[in-house]
């Protein structure tokens, strides 16, 4: 049975000072580095034999150091990327208006094709990061993958494995560093393909784990 690894990168300076990066960028914190530590400490001895990353920077660094805790390469996919936040990539969280917030709910309120202007729908999103998830059907048998992803990107494919639409309301908090597991398998007592078998979890770090929303 096929198990896929779900990181989300460490901490940043902008998730610290609760900028929105989207596909923009910013360098972990020392947490971050840290937190990045602690995941290859927890995964080192699971066998992982791929490790794929979104390409922005975020994303690269936790998978370096991952990577280099379990002897593998990184090879990177842009579709593992965070949702694009068009006009709002770079702006502070408390700096919004009242409609650049709206446009922001948008995409956790449940609103089909809901988008922030200039940026991608949370549908656009989900169909790209299930591209990159069934992409890792294609590794050689008993192959291992690791996926170093983003928040949004992360809680968008887990959720629709469990059934919900790509624009559900959000109901998953995937903290900086959490890991989740995802398995592709036929059992008579579970959907065929894709199950969820773990979401979130950050017993592996020593301090709290901070989400996008910081709240
Ligand atoms: O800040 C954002 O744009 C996202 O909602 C969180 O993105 P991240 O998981 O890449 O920090």
């Amino acid at each position: 049975m096929l198990q896929v690894y779900l990181v989300r990168h460490g901490e940043t300076q902008w998730n610290a000072e609760r900028r929105i990066q989207g596909q923009s960028d910013s360098a972990l914190t020392e947490k971050g580095e840290r937190q990045a530590w602690q995941v290859a400490e927890r995964v080192k001895a699971l066998g992982i034999t791929h490790v794929i990353a979104s390409d922005l920077g975020r994303t690269r660094r936790t998978a370096e150091i991952i990577a280099q805790a379990c002897g593998c390469d990184v090879t990177l996919d842009a579709r593992l990327r965070e949702l694009d936040m068009g006009v709002l990539e770079r702006r502070h969280l408390d700096t919004l208006s009242e409609e650049e917030e709206g446009w922001r709910r948008l995409l956790v309120n449940g609103t089909p094709d809901g988008r922030i202007p200039e940026g991608e729908s949370m549908l656009e999103m989900s169909n790209r990061m299930h591209a990159a998830l069934n992409a890792c059907r294609d590794l050689p048998a008993g192959s291992r993958p690791l996926l170093v992803s983003h928040g949004m990107a992360l809680g968008c494919l887990v959720s629709t494995i469990l059934g919900l639409p790509a624009w559900a309301e959000r109901r998953l908090r995937l903290r900086n560093c959490s890991i989740s597991r995802v398995d592709h398998q036929e059992s008579p007592w579970l959907a065929p393909g894709w199950v969820v078998e773990t979401a979130g979890d950050i017993s592996h770090l020593d301090a709290p784990a901070l989400d996008e929303l910081q709240r």
